[in-house]
């Protein structure tokens, strides 16, 4: 069985209550799905994506349109206090992404601070996905031994990182069709999490730049290119053992799972604007509206490395320069307002999963930093790389295996 086949994909009929009422199904309150503005929606959003699973859901499950990313600091060294925050997340996040209320809802005991913040009453489940990962000082806090996978990543030249975008103990990668609805999940989180966890930084994104989902149309990134051609597709089970999935080689709360590498990515797009369409081209090794390689016409002929600029982007991230490196990307465009100097905050939030650091994100950012001529119009200012655990079982919790 396929992991898309078993991640039952549940249809919002299948979740909506008669009478547009707001009634109590199981533990939690199904949300109303009548009174959603379905003109903002977009196609898919009445559908949720199964939580429970063999791997985390929002790896390599198709990418939704928007994006709530949180990493967290622990603000305890109590792993009691961290297990019973992994629980009461799991718990609400089993919840949220079957468009229920977390615990007794929104509008529970009225001389209470409400269990759910409510903003997503009336919105559907949106194919949320909420995806945890472990960054190296999780273990170094709560004296758990770090996975041999596990490392910080090098300094890369040109990196010019901030340490308040940057690291973190956890981190929870909320996806969505609905920007709300991946709000609500995280900010949530955040509300259950005080006194064990506080957020250190944060990232929305938008207009996902790449796609797991074959035959799907490439999304393109904030340089007008097609992003995630050459990705690993959610179908392609062969790839995604070879290059995402966490094996035997790793400890066994991490099979399954995989390592995540997050990069906040500014881009020069003001100077990008006024840099001709063949500068822009030769840079990719791609062409702009069709996205075909060079030599070739169609967007998914095979890339044939000796056609590109032996500096260009493609040519130098292909697996076949570099011995194989493969990484499953998962990105989103951002833009945070303007930073002061007529200049838009803005540019791709890069999120790649790999099985091993060293044969995916590591050879692949070294090749890049050294010579890829997009260089001169992006600059890499925030970073994480965390251990996202395999997938929770029905009963279980986030991290169980390694913290029980
Ligand atoms: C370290 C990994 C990578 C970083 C960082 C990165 C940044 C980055 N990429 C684009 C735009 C495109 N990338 C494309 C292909 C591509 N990029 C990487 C890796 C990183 N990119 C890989 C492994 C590949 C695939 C190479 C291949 O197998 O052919 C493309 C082409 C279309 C596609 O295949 O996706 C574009 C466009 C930007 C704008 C960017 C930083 C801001
Ligand atoms: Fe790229």
């Amino acid at each position: 069985m396929t992991e898309l086949s078993r991640r039952r994909l549940l249809t919002g009929a299948g979740l909506a209550v008669g009478g547009g009422a707001v009634v109590a199904a199981g533990a939690g309150l199904l949300r109303q799905t009548e009174q959603a503005p379905r003109s903002v929606l977009a196609a898919g959003s009445d559908q949720s994506i199964a939580f429970h699973g063999s791997h985390q859901a929002g790896i390599a499950t198709p990418v939704q349109d928007r994006l709530h990313f949180a990493s967290f600091d622990l603000s305890t060294d109590s792993r009691e206090d961290v297990v019973a925050m992994l629980k009461a997340w799991t718990a609400a996040a089993v919840q949220m992404t079957e468009a229920k209320e977390v615990g007794g809802g929104a509008t529970g005991a009225e001389l209470a601070p409400p269990d759910d913040t409510g903003e997503a009453i009336g919105l559907p489940a949106s194919r949320l996905t909420l995806t945890v990962g472990f960054g190296p000082s999780f273990f170094d806090k709560l004296k758990l031994p770090k996975p041999e996978g596990l490392k910080e990543l090098p300094h890369f030249p040109a990196d010019k990182l901030d340490p308040a975008r940057s690291g973190g103990d956890v981190c929870v990668q909320a996806c969505a069709d609905d920007p709300q609805v991946a709000v609500h999940a995280i900010r949530n989180m955040v509300r259950m999490g005080f006194g064990a966890a506080s957020i250190r930084w944060s990232q929305l994104g938008f207009g996902k730049t790449s796609s797991t989902t074959p035959n799907a149309q490439t999304p393109r990134n904030l340089m007008g290119f097609k992003d995630g051609t050459n990705n690993i597709a959610a179908t392609d089970e062969q790839k995604l053992d070879t290059h995402v999935w966490v094996g035997d080689e790793g400890p066994e709360w991490m099979r399954g799972g995989s390592y995540l590498v997050a990069r906040r990515i500014r881009m020069h797009i003001e100077t990008w604007d006024r840099t001709s369409l063949k500068e822009q081209e030769d840079i990719f090794g791609r062409t702009k509206r069709e996205g075909a390689p060079y030599g070739g016409t169609r967007e998914h002929d095979p890339v044939a490395l000796d056609k590109l600029p032996i500096d260009s982007h493609v040519r130098l991230a292909h697996p076949d320069s570099l011995g194989g490196a493969t990484i499953l990307r998962r990105g989103y465009s951002f833009t945070d307002g303007s930073d002061g100097l007529g200049r838009l905050d803005a540019g791709l939030f890069f999120l790649a999963y790999q099985r091993d650091l060293e044969k995916g994100f590591i050879p692949i950012q070294r090749a890049l930093a050294a010579k890829d001529t997009l260089n001169e119009y992006i600059q890499h200012v925030g970073s994480g790389v965390f251990a996202c655990p395999g997938g929770v079982s029905p009963g279980s919790f986030w991290g169980a295996a390694l913290l029980a």
